[in-house]
């Protein structure tokens, strides 16, 4: 029997997965969120990174790992509405259809300011949809890095990424996971590691998992260059957006998923999670 993985390789999760060893009869496929949503609530994989609002949705039949999330406190950089109107004026935005998490991020941010502009699914880069027709397009994953970049960029020895400006070539880059702070205070996680509660993952992968993070986390600064390389993006840029991720589900990442939760799917089963670092699963025998 194999147990079968399926990885969201965006950039962000490069300090978990590329030092990631693989236990003997574990296999791994990988894809965009929307893909590996799909294929773990299908049952054609048995764990992935999936979106959180996937996690929460389908609550009753999913469990997460409890230490491990891509979460961020503040800007995360690659979920971006590109918009050329004021957020108020905004009337026709594009979604890209890799996204569930921060699709219902944007309609909790916008549900916050009163504003109801059409929603529709659209792929295509950013400058090129706001010139099809679009005033607003939400991007996410490397793509919407590099397209932030292109707006708020370059980096001179002078700035940092947060001291960059959010408006270039006529586009205003809105940061959603800085828009949750400012709403909350309280970081926000846009996806978790869950499985179906009925194949949960052989611990030697979860202790391979922790120590490649361990690793990856080690070694960044490697992991970043090689990053940057494929990015086409400055070593400093991948850096940066590396290091300024929650890797953890720690305490203050699961109040974020906890009021994301109730905002996003009000009525949703309990969260589950699995049994942290050393503890032992929960015996499945009923009680003496
Ligand atoms: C931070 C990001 O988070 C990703 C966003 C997801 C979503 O919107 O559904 C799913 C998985 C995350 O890894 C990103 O893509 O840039």
């Amino acid at each position: 029997m194999t147990y079968r993985a399926g990885w969201i390789h965006y950039t962000n999760v490069a300090p978990i997965l590329d030092r990631l060893v693989l236990p003997i009869g574990v296999t791994a496929v990988t894809g965009v969120p929307t893909e590996m949503n799909a294929a773990l609530l299908e049952g054609r994989v048995d764990i992935a990174n999936i979106s959180a609002v996937e996690f929460i949705r389908n609550a009753d039949r999913l469990e997460a790992l409890p230490d491990f999330s891509v979460a961020v406190l503040g800007p995360v950089y690659s979920v971006n509405l590109f918009h050329t109107a004021p957020l108020p004026a905004l009337r026709r935005v594009a979604l890209t259809a890799q996204s569930a998490t921060s699709v219902a991020l944007l309609e909790v941010v916008l549900a916050a300011r009163g504003l109801s502009p059409t929603l529709e699914r659209a792929e295509g880069g950013a400058e090129e949809l706001l010139a099809s027709g679009y005033d607003g397009v939400l991007r996410i994953g490397d793509s919407a890095l590099r397209e932030w970049y292109a707006v708020a960029g370059p980096l001179t020895p002078e700035t940092t990424m947060t001291s960059l400006p959010h408006t270039g070539r006529g586009i205003t880059v809105t940061d959603l996971a800085e828009e949750w702070f400012r709403l909350t205070g309280h970081p926000f996680v846009f996806a978790v590691w869950a499985y179906r509660r009925d194949a949960p993952p052989p611990p030697e992968l979860v202790r391979a998992m922790r120590e490649a993070r361990r690793e990856g986390i080690g070694h960044l600064a490697e992991v970043a260059a090689r990053h940057a390389l494929k990015l086409g993006l400055p070593e400093r840029v991948v850096q940066h957006y590396l290091w300024n991720f929650r890797y953890h589900l720690e305490a203050p990442d699961r109040l974020g998923l906890g009021e994301f939760a109730a905002l996003a799917v009000p009525g949703h089963a309990p969260l589950r999670f699995g049994p942290r670092p050393g503890e032992r699963r929960e015996s499945v025998l009923p009680p003496a």
